[in-house]
């Protein structure tokens, strides 16, 4: 079961790798729609189940809580799970194992040569969209790039939600170019990996509103 592809008309806005409260409280006050934990023990950002608890309880109804995980322990997500909206699966994870999970997920692709994003959004027809970031061999993500954003299809049957060295400089022309349904940040944002800067969460905010004044009026 394929949808078509959804065309908001605002661009959603997912800060990710947070880590502390004060900057869950900057990222819902900023007007962010979703924010990331990273429970991957290898990031600079990793937080552990204690810490999501606290940070994921700060958090107001109708922000989302995304948790974010690289080919870990089943039984370690659903944990996390409890205290998450969704699961952000950043791996080698199938179609198979994030299903297994059940819960509702996202799925990242790591935009390496030769990817055929057709064909990955009918295998991963279960996520509830595709993050798109960019490959670094042996990082699973995180980096700080930007990839060549022409290589996505306009027509993906997966709402996309773009990453990758976005920050408030290009995230406008990223919208004007892409059109995705939501984009995500991090390094962007910050002041130092894993401590956000408010200054900057506000800047790329208005940025995203700026490249929304490049979406077709509805
Ligand atoms: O942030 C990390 O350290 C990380 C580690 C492993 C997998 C994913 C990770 N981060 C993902 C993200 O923060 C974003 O989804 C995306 O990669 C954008 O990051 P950035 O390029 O820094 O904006």
């Amino acid at each position: 079961m394929t949808e078509p592809r959804v065309a908001p008309s605002r661009t959603r806005v997912k800060l990710c790798g947070l880590t502390r409260p004060e900057d869950v409280d900057a990222a819902v006050a900023a007007g962010a729609d979703a924010l990331g934990f990273v429970l991957w023990p290898g990031s600079k950002r990793a937080i552990d189940e204690a810490r999501l608890a606290a940070l994921a309880a700060r958090v107001p109804a109708f922000v989302t809580r995304v948790g974010l995980f690289v080919d870990q322990d089943p039984e370690l997500i659903r944990r996390c799970a409890e205290h998450l909206d969704l699961l952000q699966l950043h791996g080698d994870e199938s179609p198979d194992f994030c299903a297994m999970l059940g819960r509702p997920w996202i799925k990242a692709l790591r935009m390496r040569d030769g990817l055929d994003l057709h064909a990955l959004a009918g295998a991963h027809d279960g996520a509830r969209a595709l993050l798109l970031d960019a490959y670094r061999p042996g990082v699973p993500g995180g980096t700080g790039e930007t990839f060549d954003w022409s290589r996505i299809p306009a027509n993906l049957a997966k709402p996309v939600i773009l990453a990758g060295g976005l920050t408030a400089d290009n995230v406008a022309e990223a919208i004007a170019r892409v059109r995705p349904f939501a984009v995500d940040v991090s390094g962007g944002v910050e002041a130092s990996p894993g401590v956000k800067d408010a200054g900057r969460i506000a800047a790329f905010i208005e940025a995203v509103r700026r490249g929304d004044e490049s979406r077709p009026a509805r």
